[in-house]
């Protein structure tokens, strides 16, 4: 596989704390690759030491093939990063404080900047003061300065960091397009959902380890998935649920719905537990189709209840949720 990132058992100690234990991935070039994990996981202990402003205490990195941090300085001349907020002059236009990390850069970063404004979707207020600028458009700079170098690769420190919900669709596109350009990029993230809708890979790492690793696809086809049901009888749903003959176990999710795990999830699972509870003249308020989702697939490895990762995840409305004794408990995911 050709790789633009290389990691053979990275360690990372500050004294007794294992900020990166053991690492060894490779970030396969042209996709976008998400390292994703609670506050204090490691992320930016990582990207620092890739971008050679930190040493390993053991192992071996490699970007485009060059050792970190022997080569540091070839290693990353096509490499654009963001090491947590980026930081400018705010007495200074967008402009003008990428004029001046233009200026220790090389002529053609001065003439990429117009290009790169343009890029971030920041020309019409390239000219204002950073003092004036939302965190959103101050992220967006941070990548427009990334950009100026024309990076094979671009490393960001949790981007997505404070952004609203245009602010992050509109992150999610700029990404996407480099990566249709051919470019690689790897982000660090807390928010699962945002990872899974931006990134081809994904490292799922807790105190610094990576738990499990591979394209977002295959960690979710892995996953379990269900039929959602809510009804208004759940007495008399219950035992027709079991005994549907695709059912691998049913769960009650919150009072009055149920899912029904199955091994595959075709519309004939939905379309035959839907007639079912009809027949029985129970009444079906919700009938859905529950796939795996990043989210329930990282509580899975990492045994951690919802909403750990940082207050942002929003986990699955199931682990408060009292169950009746009769029924097989919820599982914490
Ligand atoms: N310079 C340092 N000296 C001592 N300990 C450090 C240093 N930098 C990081 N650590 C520790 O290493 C661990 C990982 O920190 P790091 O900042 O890499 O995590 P993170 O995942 O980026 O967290 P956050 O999302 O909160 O920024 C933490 O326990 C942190 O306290």
């Amino acid at each position: 596989m050709d790789s633009v990132i290389s990691l053979r058992n990275v360690t990372k100690r500050f004294g007794t704390n294992v900020a990166v234990n053991d690492v060894t991935i490779d970030v396969p070039k042209g996709r976008c690759y998400a390292w994703l994990g609670p506050n204090g996981c490691g992320k930016t202990t990582l990207i620092r030491m890739m971008l050679g402003l930190a040493r390993p205490t053991s192992g071996q990195i490699a970007v485009r093939g060059l050792p970190i941090p022997e080569r540091t300085r070839d290693a990353l001349s096509r490499v654009g990063g963001i090491v947590e907020e980026p930081r400018f002059y705010p007495y200074l236009t967008g402009r003008q404080n990428l004029e001046v990390w233009a200026a220790h850069q090389s002529a053609d970063a001065k003439a990429a900047i117009s290009g790169s404004l343009e890029r971030v979707h920041l020309a019409d207020r390239g000219d204002d003061k950073v003092s004036g600028y939302s965190l959103g458009m101050r992220q967006r700079l941070g990548v427009a300065r990334a950009l100026l170098n024309d990076p094979e690769l671009l490393v960001l420190d949790e981007p997505t960091n404070g952004l609203d919900p245009a602010g992050l669709a509109e992150f999610r596109q700029m990404i996407r397009a480099f990566v249709d350009e051919g470019r690689s990029v790897f982000i660090s993230s807390h928010i699962l959902s945002e990872v899974e809708k931006m990134a081809d890979d994904v490292a799922i790492i807790e105190k610094g380890k990576v738990l499990a690793h591979g394209s977002v696809a295959e960690l979710l086809r892995g996953g379990r998935q269900a039929v959602g049901v809510r009804v208004d009888d759940p007495e008399r749903a219950l035992p027709l649920l079991r005994a549907l003959p695709f059912a691998q176990d049913v769960r009650a999710i919150a009072p009055g719905a149920f899912e029904v795990s199955v091994a595959e999830l075709d519309d004939d699972a939905l379309r035959r537990t839907g007639r079912e509870l009809f027949s029985a003249d129970i009444g079906v308020l919700e009938l859905r189709a529950v796939r795996e989702t990043l989210e329930r697939r990282f509580l899975e490895l990492t045994g951690n209840q919802a909403g750990e990762l940082g207050g942002h995840a929003g986990g699955p409305p199931t682990a408060d949720v009292p169950t009746p004794d009769d029924l097989p408990t919820t599982e914490a995911r």
